[in-house]
């Protein structure tokens, strides 16, 4: 019960934000007429059983023209209940497209929020293939949820306009036992409550570890999917490793959980089956067993055993909602878990720094350096990694850092871009400076050459001219010719090529801050150093950090300074030694 309870007020947590956003007034119409339309098929039910019992009697009676008024009162139930079926699925399927996309919108702005999607992968990746659960889950949750709200809502009218119903026909139709009217009020309704609850609580014993193992298949499914892509994401890698007997190990050892857990679903789905459809075969006959004594006994009419025998089936079926509805709900519960473990791993990496102390990175008011002091930057589990204190880079200045692998160099690049908030200090940047981080391997958006050199500006936001020309001036004349030309380009294109495009994108953003992580690290030394030159020309107020290793970069930077190792740490020096030549006077 508290399982149940603490399953809706998720439910509830996810669901109604819809209700109340920019689009409420269209969902809450969409959801009032669904309901409306579901009152409206319940009360036709109602109308239809009462039309049983006198057109039954008619027949009993051999009444030709009430038979004949009776077919036509039928039709007309008929083709209402078929316009409002049909309203009712496609006013249903309307509002579940309007509140995906309402979901869908919510859930990729937060996910991609501020590097939120980044902090969930650093904090161990709590919410598993977030992919899976904005389209999948998303989906299935809105379609359930509501196919689940509407049945259950639709079982609890029947069963209290039915009830009433069967009440009065116990009374029609009193049990009679052994040739004696045994008078039980309303046994029929106590009848129909027995065999539903016995049911319901069958059903929750068999099919109650369906939710688990649901929760679990949707966690493989999506797992092997993940690995399927990785595997096309490095397929040159794996060629060139001749990786593929590894990968098709490693993937059909993923597959194999999917087929293991889907053995136990199965054997679980059929043993749930076999209760489930026996339950509802013996459902046909059970009220007949329980009027045939009255109505052999001539105490009742054809008609009122109909009756009676059609508003059993409605009371016991809207009673038995959770047998019917068992494996849905499981689906469902397994689904609404998962949305929730997403909501909760994007709220936690939104909101690291009010669990945890980290790195403060705010604007440095008039000063136009950036600053960092009393910075410890930490990895994800606690361990400390690198320090800095009281270091500044100064507007302009062109430094180069170095450090042994696995220093931390990069991890501080993160911490001064604001995406690693892992430790404690304080990191300045001037205000409204824009910053540019250009890694090793840059990353291209699939689709027009032109919108991949730009990201993450839009499309049309700069000319093509300027492309073209930013384009020549790295070194690549002849992809300036193909800006409108789709592609893969990080697949495409040589770590070198894609290399020189990250500079032509840093000559178009004109960044006030670069910080260059090993980006120029693929390209000859003589490239190295032209397009060191270019970014000097291009960009003569910048201020460029670079990371690199090679003894060659000191010539085009103007200081120097190395992470050193202290004690577990490295530490940040200020003022290391001036570099050999000023970046004009490179060779
Ligand atoms: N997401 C992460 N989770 C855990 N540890 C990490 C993570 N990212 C980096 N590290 C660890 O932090 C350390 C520093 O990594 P970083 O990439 O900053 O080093 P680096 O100095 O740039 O090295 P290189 O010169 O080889 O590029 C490494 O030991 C690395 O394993």
């Amino acid at each position: 019960m508290k399982n149940i309870s603490a399953t809706l007020a998720i439910v509830w947590r996810i669901a109604i934000p819809y209700f109340r956003s920019e689009d409420k007034w269209a969902g809450r119409g969409l959801l009032a007429a669904v309901v409306a339309i579901e009152l409206s098929l319940v009360a036709i039910d109602v109308l239809v059983n009462q039309w049983q019992n006198r057109f039954y009697s008619a027949l009993q009676a051999y009444d030709f023209n009430t038979f004949m008024r009776e077919i036509w009162i039928f039709i007309g139930l008929a083709s209402a209940f078929v316009a409002l079926a049909v309203y009712q699925l496609y006013l249903n399927q309307w509002l579940q497209i309007r509140w995906r996309r309402w979901l869908t919108r919510h859930y990729l702005g937060e996910w991609l929020d501020d590097a939120t999607h980044y902090r969930m992968q650093l904090k161990g990746d709590a919410a598993d293939n977030p992919d899976q659960r904005i389209t999948d889950d998303v989906k299935t949750f809105v379609e359930q949820t509501l196919t689940i709200g509407l049945g259950l809502l639709s079982s609890i009218v029947t069963l209290f306009s039915f009830v009433i119903i069967l009440w009065g026909l116990s009374n029609n139709a009193p049990l009679h036992l052994f040739g004696l009217d045994v008078a039980i009020p309303g046994y029929l309704v106590w009848g129909a409550l027995l065999y539903a609850v016995l049911g319901t609580a069958l059903t929750h014993w068999i099919g109650a570890p369906l939710v688990n193992l649901n929760f679990e298949q949707q966690r493989y499914e999506a797992d092997f999917r993940f690995n399927l892509v990785r595997v096309r994401e490095n397929s040159e890698q794996i060629a060139l490793l001749k990786g593929e007997g590894a990968e098709r190990g490693r993937l059909l050892h993923r597959f194999d959980f999917v087929i293991g857990n889907w053995y136990a679903i199965m054997s679980r789905t059929k043993r749930l089956t076999m209760f489930t459809a026996s339950y509802q075969q013996a459902a046909v006959i059970f009220p007949y067993v329980l009027v045939a004594p009255a109505y052999f006994a001539k105490k009742i009419q054809l008609g009122d055993m109909m009756q009676t025998a059609s508003a059993f089936s409605s009371v016991q079926r809207a009673l038995s909602f959770f047998v019917t509805a068992y494996r849905s709900l499981a689906e469902w519960r397994a689904v609404v878990a998962r949305l929730d473990g997403f909501e909760m791993a994007v709220s936690s990496a939104a909101n690291i720094a009010a669990h945890e102390p980290t790195i403060g990175v705010a604007s440095s008011g008039g000063s136009k350096a950036i600053a960092l002091e009393q910075l410890l930057v930490k990895l994800p589990n606690g361990k400390p990694l690198v320090a800095a204190d009281a270091f500044t880079i100064e507007p302009s200045e062109r430094v180069l850092v170095t450090g042994p692998s696995g220093a931390g160099k990069s991890t501080l690049f993160r911490a001064v871009a604001g995406v690693w908030p892992f430790g404690t200090g304080r990191i300045a940047v001037p205000e409204q400076s824009r910053l540019m981080m250009l890694p090793q391997r840059p990353y291209f958006p699939v689709g027009p050459l032109g919108d991949a050199v730009i990201y993450p500006a839009e499309r049309g936001t700069v000319a093509s001219d300027k492309i073209r020309d930013a384009l020549i001036a790295v070194g690549l004349p002849d992809l300036a010719e193909r800006l409108e030309e789709d592609g893969h380009w990080n697949r495409m294109l040589s770590l070198g090529e894609q290399q020189r495009l990250g500079l032509a994108r840093a000559l178009l953003h004109t960044p006030d801050y670069l910080f260059l992580d090993e980006a120029t690290a693929s390209l000859d030394e003589p490239s190295e150093a032209r397009l060191y030159r270019l970014l000097a020309e291009k960009l003569p107020l910048a201020t460029i950090v670079s990371i690199g290793h090679r003894s060659t970069l000191d010539a085009v930077h103007t200081r120097k300074v190395a992470l050193v190792k202290d004690g577990e740490i490295h530490v940040l020096g200020n003022g290391g030694a001036p570099a050999e030549k000023e970046p004009s006077a490179a060779g």
